[in-house]
């Protein structure tokens, strides 16, 4: 039996038993007049990885950075409808970014450490936080948990920017989860890595799940089957002005969504007839 289909075993029950972590509501996202993205509804299930498929352009990375907010800091972006997370209202005027940003980490398609030792790469924003506790303690702890501490112990002075790129996108993994997130986002994080370097990756998801929820994006439909125990397709339509929006096509287990889709259009993309 393959990996995929031990996964797929052993999850196959498991997902509705989970919490609700970020709950979106009739979502529409906006760049200025532009609708990047429209009418999203859904649930992100806790402890669980949710995969974004769907050709370019159709609004994954656009929503994903909405869970962090990350979009605020882009001139003219907006939304209409609502993001709950553990029921509170995210874009609630009373909610600090920065704060969410602690809770909901990211790590981005290109692995991007900051200039410094493996060891300042994890304890820089525990340092800025104020972190209280045994710094040397957060940073083994965080590299054990990003399976990169083996590699890395006896180096920790050296930079970052020294490590092979799969190695660079671990540090930036353990950087996330340094900061105790509840949520980590991944958009393509596995794109500008060599085939071993993301099955590590990949392996590291199915651990880290057991702690943190995961949300990503990723172009790779093998990647999705993998790790992800939920699956959104999203799809994009032309617009009378020539442009393309954004909208969410199925939603549902892996599983389903790669084996026996609802909509012809999912059935299309995921076995390789467009996109
Ligand atoms: N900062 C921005 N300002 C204006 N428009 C943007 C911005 N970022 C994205 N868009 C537009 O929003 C739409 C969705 O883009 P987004 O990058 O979210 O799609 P995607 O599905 O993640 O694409 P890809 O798979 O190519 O990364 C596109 O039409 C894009 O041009």
């Amino acid at each position: 039996m393959s990996y995929s289909q031990q996964n797929t075993q052993r999850d196959r029950f498991a997902v509705e038993e989970t919490e609700t972590v970020l709950r979106v509501e009739k979502l529409d996202i906006y760049y200025s007049k532009f609708l990047a993205v429209q009418d999203v509804t859904m649930d992100i299930p806790k402890n669980r990885v949710t995969a974004f498929i769907g050709p370019s352009g159709c609004g994954k990375s656009t929503l994903l950075r909405c869970f962090n907010r990350l979009n605020d800091l882009i001139d003219g972006f907006h939304i209409d409808g609502k993001i709950y997370y553990h029921n509170q209202d995210l874009y609630d005027k009373s909610i600090d970014p920065v704060e969410v940003r602690r809770r909901i980490g990211m790590v981005f398609q290109k692995p991007n450490p900051f200039p410094k030792s493996i060891y300042d790469n994890i304890a820089y924003g525990a340092r800025v936080n104020g972190y209280k506790g045994n710094l040397d303690e957060l940073v083994e702890r965080s590299l054990q948990k990003a399976a990169l501490w083996d590699e890395v112990k006896d180096k920790l002075k050296q930079n970052g920017l020294a490590l092979s790129g799969g190695q660079q996108q671990r540090l930036c993994i353990a950087r996330a989860i340094a900061t105790n997130p509840d949520v980590v986002l991944m958009d393509e994080p596995c794109s500008a890595l060599d085939p071993i370097s993301t099955l590590k990756v990949e392996e590291l998801m199915h651990q880290l799940k057991e702690n943190y929820t995961i949300v990503i994006v990723t172009h790779n439909m093998q990647q999705a089957t993998r790790v992800a125990d939920m699956t959104a397709f999203f799809n994009a339509k032309a617009t009378d002005k020539g442009g393309k929006q954004g909208y969410l096509v199925e939603y549902d287990r892996t599983e389903n969504i790669f084996q026996n889709p609802q909509q012809e259009s999912t059935r299309d993309y995921v076995s390789g007839r467009f996109g």
